[in-house]
């Protein structure tokens, strides 16, 4: 849907029917977590069985599970539901890859007030949802970090692996810092590749415990992996680097983006690379409808973040970076700018 500008006609009528669904769909997606189902359906299961096991009306459970199997979701074989094999990894509890915790987060941050999104665009109406996040609860960093890991292993580690591993420097590499990495799962996932690399992840003090949590249940590679907890505009963030990775965090920087990317830049070993992986808008904030669409709410909450394409190749350059090369690359939530900066003087002086 992202060159939906380009649609013809019928394309259009057809777009907009279609729109009619995907509420629905969420919807039993939600419901299916919320009551418990998926995680019943490993195996075949008759779905009044079912429905009296979750204290559901029969019939009416029947529908949703029939709903399910229409969406490509369940199968449905002799009044039998079960998981198909390519949705149990992302549905069941059980899994690594399980979206749950994923999803449902998003679900919040890019649903919140939805139902009422032309009250919210009133004059004078005050959005009613941009209350702050209570930050001393320790729910609320488990939430955010439990949703991070959940995104990172379904989708994401698999996509920034990518991008890692296809560096010039790759082979060489041995220091890697990962700025605001919300998990241990990329950390993990690089230490386990190469025994060479010791990965140092940096995020914010309330998230450290649940980050260090799942390394210390994690196997051998975990233990070169260290956290730090802190806020990266005013706390060290070490030195020697061959890798600073960075994604979809920059928004946080402060005062600006500069002024980080100047110290990352000192933070470098000699020949270290820094990497973002970030969003770029274009057309003056009008594509990709993927992130314009997707993140509307929390804009309209006040936390319109997203970067313009090109925005950041600027900020590094003025950082003192004097190479830059950029890219756009697929991802599950859409197309995403890779932007890898080095300093011919091996980055650290100034
Ligand atoms: C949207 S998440 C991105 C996580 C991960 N890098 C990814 O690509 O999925 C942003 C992360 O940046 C962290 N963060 C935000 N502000 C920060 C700060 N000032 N210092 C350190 N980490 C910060 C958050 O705690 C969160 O883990």
């Amino acid at each position: 849907m992202d060159d939906a500008r380009s649609l013809s006609s019928p394309a259009v009528a057809a777009m907009l029917c279609e729109l009619l669904q995907g509420p629905i769909r969420w919807q039993l997606v939600a419901c299916g977590f919320e009551l418990g189902l998926f995680a019943r359906l490993e195996s075949p299961r008759d779905g009044a069985a079912l429905a009296t096991e979750l204290g559901l009306d029969p019939t009416r459970a029947t529908l949703v599970l029939d709903a399910l199997c229409a969406m490509g979701l369940l199968d449905k074989a002799g009044g039998r539901y079960a998981l198909t094999a390519a949705s149990a990894p992302y549905l069941h509890d059980a899994s690594p890859r399980c979206m749950r915790a994923m999803l449902l987060g998003m679900a919040r941050l890019r649903h919140q007030g939805l139902d009422r999104l032309a009250a919210l665009l009133r004059a004078g109406a005050a959005p009613a949802d941009t209350a702050m996040p209570d930050l001393t609860d320790p729910d609320y960093w488990a939430r955010g970090v439990a949703g991070l890991r959940a995104f990172h292993r379904a989708v994401g580690v698999e996509e920034m692996l990518a991008v890692i591993t296809a560096l010039p420097e790759w082979p060489r590499l041995r220091r890697v810092l990962d700025l605001g990495a919300g998990s241990e799962v990329l950390g993990l996932a690089l230490a386990e590749r190469a025994e060479r690399l010791r990965v140092i992840l940096f995020d914010l003090p309330g998230n450290i415990p649940h980050i260090s949590a799942a390394l210390a249940e994690a196997g051998p590679a975990a233990a070169r992996v260290e956290t730090r907890g802190g806020d990266y505009n005013h706390d060290a963030l070490g030195e020697g680097h061959d890798l600073v990775w960075s994604a979809m965090t920059l928004y946080y920087a402060a005062p600006d983006v500069v002024t980080l990317l100047r110290r990352v830049r000192r933070s470098l070993a000699p020949g270290g690379v820094f990497v973002s992986y970030h969003e770029g808008l274009e057309g003056a904030r009008t594509a990709p409808e993927a992130h314009v669409v997707g993140r509307l709410l929390p804009a309209l909450r006040g936390q319109d973040l997203s970067f313009d394409r090109g925005a950041l190749v600027e900020a590094l350059f003025a950082a003192g970076f004097d190479q830059v090369e950029s890219r756009c690359v697929p991802a599950a939530f859409g197309p995403m700018q890779v932007d890898i900066a080095r300093c011919r003087d091996g980055g650290g002086r100034d």
